[in-house]
């Protein structure tokens, strides 16, 4: 009768888009009628025999040609197959859902899931609150790949350590998203997002406390282990003159700023950031655009810039509060001469 009235009704149900609804009925309901004729006829064959049995084993006690005790003792072996044929015929049903359950099993194993990993700006507009009639940004667009290496550069004050500010969630932006990992940075966990990004400053912040203290103050619980591993990455472990109780002082914080490096500790800390950038998605900010000039020489005048932006991937220009021009290096350079990276790049204009 389902059936029938599926096929009849088959028009409205397709109308009101029931029919994936409509299939899943009819294979129950065609489930059920497999499960009920298994069950009745396993039934009907357990309680005919015992009959039969009875009446077979009663006409032979009868004529004295078994014993009763041999009787009683057939009928026990029969009535326990029979009740484990009778058992296995009632999973007949779960057998019927495993069979269907198993397919979508396997379309999940077999789903390969697509994990946005890029870190993306959409749309972004911002003023900082101190200035509201200053719209810094204007609406762009501007995506990171994972573990690609990005250098933002620009004039200076055209907002590229703010773009920085809004990756760390410092500010929200007044439009647009952010998001990181793929997903909107103002719906996850702002810590964990913290966590998992680490910012390099031109002029590091060092802690009045020893270079110990100052390693473990960004993490609880750090072991020794990981205070050395730490400083060897940073390449520290031997230039502590008192070890890891060193205060920092004015030559510790010299050495550390990438702006005023000799050519030896421009190596070491290029070496470092080499080491600590790999495989992760990265965004330098090149803050003195004129050093462009200089871009392939070792006479380059302002180190900083040499070390973050050397071997990007790729270059985004900001101008105006919009991203100007992307792209990688030479395509940026060949593409127009009259370019804004063209221009940023051979421009001999004094330092900012
Ligand atoms: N907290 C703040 N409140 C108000 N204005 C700010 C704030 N921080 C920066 N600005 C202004 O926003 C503009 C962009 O600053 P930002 O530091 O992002 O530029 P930048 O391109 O990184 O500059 P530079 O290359 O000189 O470091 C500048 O005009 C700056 O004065």
């Amino acid at each position: 009768y389902a059936e029938s009235f599926v096929y009849r009704t088959s028009r409205s149900i397709k109308i009101f888009l029931f029919e994936h609804d409509a299939i899943i009925r009819l294979q129950q309901f065609r489930r059920s009628q497999i499960a009920g004729v298994t069950l009745g006829a396993a039934n009907f064959v357990n309680f005919a025999s015992m009959a039969l049995m009875f009446w077979y084993g009663g006409l032979l006690t009868m004529r004295r040609l078994a014993a009763f005790a041999d009787c009683f003792r057939v009928f026990l072996v029969f009535v326990n197959t029979s009740r484990g044929i009778g058992e296995a015929g009632a999973l007949t049903p779960d057998f019927a859902e495993a069979s269907i359950a198993i397919d979508s099993v396997f379309q999940i194993l077999d789903r390969k899931t697509k994990i946005d990993t890029d870190d993306k700006l959409r749309d972004i507009h911002f003023a900082y609150l101190t200035r509201p009639n200053v719209m810094l940004f204007k609406g762009f667009c501007f995506q990171i790949h994972a573990g690609q290496r990005v250098a933002v550069v620009g004039q200076s004050g055209s907002g590229k350590s703010t773009i920085v500010g809004l990756i760390e969630r410092f500010y929200d932006p007044s439009k647009g998203t952010v998001y990181i990992d793929g997903k909107d940075l103002k719906k996850v966990n702002l810590q964990s997002i913290r966590s998992h990004i680490s910012l390099v400053n031109q002029e590091p912040t060092l802690f009045a406390m020893s270079i110990r203290d100052n390693i473990v103050y960004v993490k609880d619980g750090v072991t020794d282990a990981e205070i050395i591993e730490a400083a060897m990455t940073a390449n520290a472990h031997n230039s502590l003159p008192d070890g890891y109780s060193t205060f920092p002082g004015e030559s510790v914080l010299q050495l550390s700023a990438t702006s005023a490096l000799d050519a030896e500790s421009e190596r070491i800390v290029q070496a470092v950031l080499d080491s600590v950038t790999l495989g992760r998605s990265t965004i330098a900010v090149a803050h003195r655009v004129v050093s462009f000039s200089d871009f392939n020489s070792h006479h380059f005048p302002y180190h900083a810039c040499r070390l973050t932006i050397r071997q990007a991937h790729l270059f985004a220009v900001l101008l105006d509060g919009v991203i100007l021009e992307q792209g990688n290096h030479n395509d940026l350079i060949a593409r127009d001469p009259a370019g804004a990276y063209y221009v940023l790049v051979y421009s001999q204009a004094g330092p900012h």
